[in-house]
């Protein structure tokens, strides 16, 4: 077991490699050598890495992939993709492919509007209170102006401030309950600036306010903090065709085929252990181009996963219909997403990522990241009603486990070959590969 070590965030890189070879690896060379593996020769780059977050000791690469053909409300985009799982960005080019022959995808902006929280303890009567925050609302308000006034002039702000009683839930608990239009940012350190402020005044006017009495003068702040749940901070994606312009073989028509899709989702609608599965496929392309655009990929996850349970119900977040010989299939999603702050000026790839995309504000990058969830579910679930998810996901992941078993590029050329007749199982490709090396 490693020792207690204090002080290791001021040690520099060097010797926090040193103290985790002598006491994680038993200083065998190969631990320290990989960790330089992956510094960058660059060494300006390898510094702005470095300091994005704490106790960087390597950077840990991801693929950087990209889906062409979106083609989403009249405009084609090539989609940066940051993910590490194969068949995610093919699945994604191939709905992309589809559906940019079928009108492309429709995409809207319903609402932007974030949430923050100040959560207080008050004893005392409620009434007064209300009388109380009635009366410094606009108090409140003005005295976070000097963080807001940069965001009023973008369009954005402050848009309310409520006091919520939650007494019935916890003893002597309230909250202000803000909401706010952060324009292009996703905005958290906005409104946390903002809400810590707000709680500042609550307290101080509180303590000057002549109707409470010194018990209800002692307001205590539990905490001030955004909302990751942002059921307001809504966008829209959608295809529709005709049901005869929908995949078709010999074994399943067009028509067979649209009534299994719509049945697969209404079972994702009802189901939570397959819709948990169904939206990890949505999120599957939801998060590569979050990842791949700078943002925060754990805001976006939980927000996403939280609205899909807004009724009670973990529920599907994609919809499907026919009617009148019209298939329709849409996706209703929350993404705080961020075009500036954050990583977004700062990581080189993230900026290449935004100009690929036309330099979008946050509210087209919401429309396509959503089209990039509704177009990864599209190809998931078209996989799962016909081959089944394993053939295309294992054609992809081919690769990966001949990686693992050292092939060389012989026996991959040979067995690239071999699969592309024989289907794909782990199981069969050790077999193959003992067989080739046998011989
Ligand atoms: C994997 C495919 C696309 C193969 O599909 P296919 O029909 O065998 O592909 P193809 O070789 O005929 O090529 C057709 C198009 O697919 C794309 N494509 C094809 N291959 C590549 C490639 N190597 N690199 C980049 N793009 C590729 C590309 O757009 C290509 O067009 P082209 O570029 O030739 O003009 C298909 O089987 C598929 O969509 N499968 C679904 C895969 C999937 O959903 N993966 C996610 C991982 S599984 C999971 O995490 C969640 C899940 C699935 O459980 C969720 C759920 O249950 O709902
Ligand atoms: N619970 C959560 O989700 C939390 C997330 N975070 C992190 O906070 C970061 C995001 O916070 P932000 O406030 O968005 O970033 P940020 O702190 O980098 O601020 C962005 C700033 O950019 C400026 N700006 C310039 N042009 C703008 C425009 N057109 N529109 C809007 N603002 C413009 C504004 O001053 C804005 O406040 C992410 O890195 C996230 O991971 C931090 C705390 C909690």
């Amino acid at each position: 077991m490693a020792p207690v070590v204090s002080g290791f965030s001021k040690l520099s890189k060097a010797d926090k490699i040193k103290w985790l070879a002598e006491h994680h690896f038993g200083n065998d060379a190969t631990a320290t050598d990989t960790l330089v593996t992956y510094w960058n020769s660059n060494e300006q780059l390898q510094q702005l890495h470095d300091e994005f977050t704490e106790n960087t000791i390597s950077n840990y690469y991801l693929p950087f992939s990209v889906a062409p053909n979106f083609l989403i409300n009249d405009k084609r985009y090539t989609l940066p993709m940051t993910i590490e799982e194969s068949s995610v960005v093919a699945a994604a080019s191939k709905a992309a492919k589809f559906w940019q022959r079928r009108g492309g995808f429709k995409a809207e902006v319903l609402s932007t509007i974030k949430v923050g929280q100040v959560h207080f303890s008050y004893h005392g009567n409620p009434e007064k209170l209300l009388l109380f925050f009635s009366k410094i609302k606009s108090k409140l308000m003005s005295s976070a102006s000097h963080i807001t006034k940069n965001m009023e002039k973008r369009g954005g702000g402050v848009k309310e401030i409520e006091l919520r009683d939650k007494t019935a839930e916890i003893e002597n608990y309230y909250q202000l309950h803000c909401t706010f239009e952060t324009a292009d940012a996703m905005g958290a350190n906005f409104i946390n600036s903002c809400l810590e402020q707000f709680a500042k005044t609550f307290v101080a006017e509180a303590q000057e306010y002549d109707n409470f009495s010194d018990s209800e003068k002692k307001i205590e702040i539990i905490m001030s903090i955004l909302s990751n749940y942002v059921p307001e901070c809504l966008v829209t994606a959608s295809v529709s065709c005709f049901v005869n312009e929908l995949p078709s073989t010999s074994e399943l028509s067009a028509n067979e085929y649209a009534k299994k899709f719509v049945r697969a989702v209404n079972i994702a609608e009802i189901e939570p252990y397959r819709a948990v599965t169904h939206n990890k496929g949505i999120m599957n392309g939801v998060d590569a181009v979050v990842l791949a655009t700078g943002n925060d990929f754990r805001a976006i996850e939980a927000g996403a996963h939280a609205y899909a349970s807004r009724n009670g119900k973990y529920r599907s977040l994609t919809h499907a219909e026919i009617k009148n010989d019209v298939f329709s299939f849409s996706i209703e999603i929350p993404l705080a997403l961020g075009t500036v702050g954050g990583l977004t000026n700062l990581h080189p790839l993230v900026k290449l990522a935004l100009e690929l995309l036309g330099k979008p504000n946050a509210k087209k990058l919401m429309e396509i990241t959503a089209v990039a969830g509704l177009a990864q579910n599209f190809a998931a679930i078209n996989s799962l009603i016909t081959t089944g998810i394993q053939q295309g996901h294992m054609k992809m992941h081919l690769m990966n486990i001949l990686n693992q078993f050292e092939a060389t590029e012989n026996e991959k050329e040979q067995l690239i070959k071999y699969f592309k007749t024989n289907t794909v199982t782990h199981s069969e490709v050790v077999t193959q590969i003992e067989k080739l090396r046998a011989s």
